[in-house]
């Protein structure tokens, strides 16, 4: 059993990946492995979990994000999709990157037995596709609240075609200061 490793065209070498599971499936369902830190290491992907967490979403449409912990308490995110479908998107918000604001996407679903690799340096969000998502993540950081940040999932600067009408965002995502807001 093993992953397979992707990085997103146009995203760098340096940018995020898709983790595809390989799901054994016999007469009893199925089995999969989520992550093997010496497989995403061998790519040069490789990270040590500590936080692990498990989101649940209701409503088709509903957007989560963009999300990101500033320095120090940057992270590693791996995604993955355990029930229904998200459109899953990782921005690029390193100062003096050559791509920054730029948006890279993709679905993510039970089905597909795919997950996103978010690098730091990133900011993540993510759109349900079906009225009920569960999504498991994995972190290579401790979360601490007051490094907590975001992008709004409308900012011009970002310029992300939600596939769906934006739906059921929470206060502070609909709030978030928009790029030019901010200080450079
Ligand atoms: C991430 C996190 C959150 N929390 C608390 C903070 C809030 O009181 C509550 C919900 O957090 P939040 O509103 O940030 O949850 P989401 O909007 O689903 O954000 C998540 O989804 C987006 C798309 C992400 O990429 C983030 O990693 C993740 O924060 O859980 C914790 O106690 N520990 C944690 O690790």
């Amino acid at each position: 059993m093993s992953l397979d490793i992707v990085q997103l065209a146009d995203g760098g070498a340096d940018g995020p990946a898709l983790v595809r599971r390989a799901p054994f499936r016999d007469g009893r369902g199925q089995f999969s492995r989520l992550f093997a830190r010496e497989e995403l290491a061998a790519e040069g992907l490789g990270f040590e979990i500590v936080h692990v967490n498990h989101s649940a979403t209701i409503g088709k449409g509903t957007i989560r994000g963009f999300h990101y912990q500033k320095p120090p308490h940057g992270e590693i995110k791996l995604v993955s999709c355990i029930r229904g479908a998200v459109l899953d998107v990782a921005v690029d918000i390193r100062p003096g990157s050559p791509r920054r604001f730029r948006a890279l996407s993709a679905e993510l679903s039970a089905g597909n037995a795919t997950a996103m690799l978010i690098p730091d340096g990133f900011a993540h969000g993510f759109q349900a596709l079906t009225e009920e998502v569960e999504l498991i993540y994995l972190h290579s950081a401790a979360y601490v609240a007051d490094a907590a940040d975001g992008y709004r999932f409308d900012d011009p600067a970002i310029g992300f075609d939600w596939p769906l009408q934006p739906a059921n965002l929470s206060e502070r995502d609909r709030n978030w200061p928009l790029t030019g807001e901010r200080a450079r």
